[in-house]
């Protein structure tokens, strides 16, 4: 299965922020970087692709035997995005009433999840704080938990807008165990928008490269730091 990506544009009122992207998604357990500096719209494409913003022209398919679904009605459903800062979650619910909304939300049975919910808790190290209410939680603990709460779910696309940021040494290393841990899971493809090296070349097997609002380049391999330090500086290399 497939996304397809075709001539989306996306304005902000007169603005225009994305332009002409055509971009394919195979929704295998692979972990994709989105690379680019601030500004270049790598959290609009996001937040199109989770179907809580429309882009304005363009279109995106679903390449699938079930070709009724509207990529809309797909992806309110199927896919999930955790915003950076401190907004993942609903303030005062607990981390696991919060699980328990979203499963609402998404149509995940809620009691066949929860065992995989407290197994995910466990793994980051967060069990202790599964019943403490979103709005108490420190800004690297509402991080984790917004993303416990986006793979206990298992949405098949998870897309991560800079989940690296304020979290401690231990949680960053957390953070790198439960994202390979689903490439082995094999269920849900993330797409991750970070400016984190470190995290990045840890986790991810390829890599799109965008600048103010153009696709400008992909790779389809893992890099190294090295590497991918190299290609950064020459996709988004300041011309003059
Ligand atoms: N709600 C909004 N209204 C108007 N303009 C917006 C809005 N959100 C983002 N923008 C603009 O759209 C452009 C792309 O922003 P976006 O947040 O998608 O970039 P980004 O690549 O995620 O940046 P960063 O790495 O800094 O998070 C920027 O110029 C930004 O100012």
């Amino acid at each position: 299965m497939q996304i397809d990506i075709q001539n989306l544009n996306k304005k902000y009122n007169a603005r225009q922020v994305l332009f002409d992207i055509n971009l394919s998604i195979n929704l295998d357990s692979k972990i994709i970087g989105l690379v680019g500096p601030n500004g270049a719209g790598k959290s609009t494409l996001m937040r199109v692709l989770s179907g809580v913003l429309l882009p304005n022209s363009g279109k995106i398919k679903l390449n699938d035997a079930d070709k009724k679904l509207e990529y809309i009605q797909w992806a309110l459903k199927n896919t999930l995005y955790v915003p950076a800062g401190e907004r993942g979650l609903i303030n005062r619910l607990s981390l696991v009433n919060n699980f328990r909304y979203f499963c609402g939300l998404k149509n995940v049975n809620y009691k066949k999840g929860l065992s995989y919910f407290e197994s995910m808790a466990q793994t980051l190290e967060m069990e202790n704080l599964i019943n403490r209410d979103y709005d108490q939680m420190s800004t690297g603990q509402k991080k984790s938990a917004a993303l416990l709460n986006a793979l206990a779910l298992k949405t098949k696309l998870i897309l991560l807008d800079e989940p690296s940021n304020e979290l401690d040494i231990d949680a960053q290393d957390g953070l790198k165990h439960v994202l390979n841990l689903t490439k082995n899971k094999g269920n849900q493809k993330v797409l991750v928008s970070s400016h984190d090296v470190n995290l990045l070349t840890s986790v991810c097997d390829g890599y799109v490269f965008i600048r103010e609002g153009h696709i400008i380049a992909k790779l389809d391999s893992p890099a190294s730091h090295e590497d991918l330090i190299n290609l950064y500086h020459q996709s988004f290399k300041k011309e003059g």
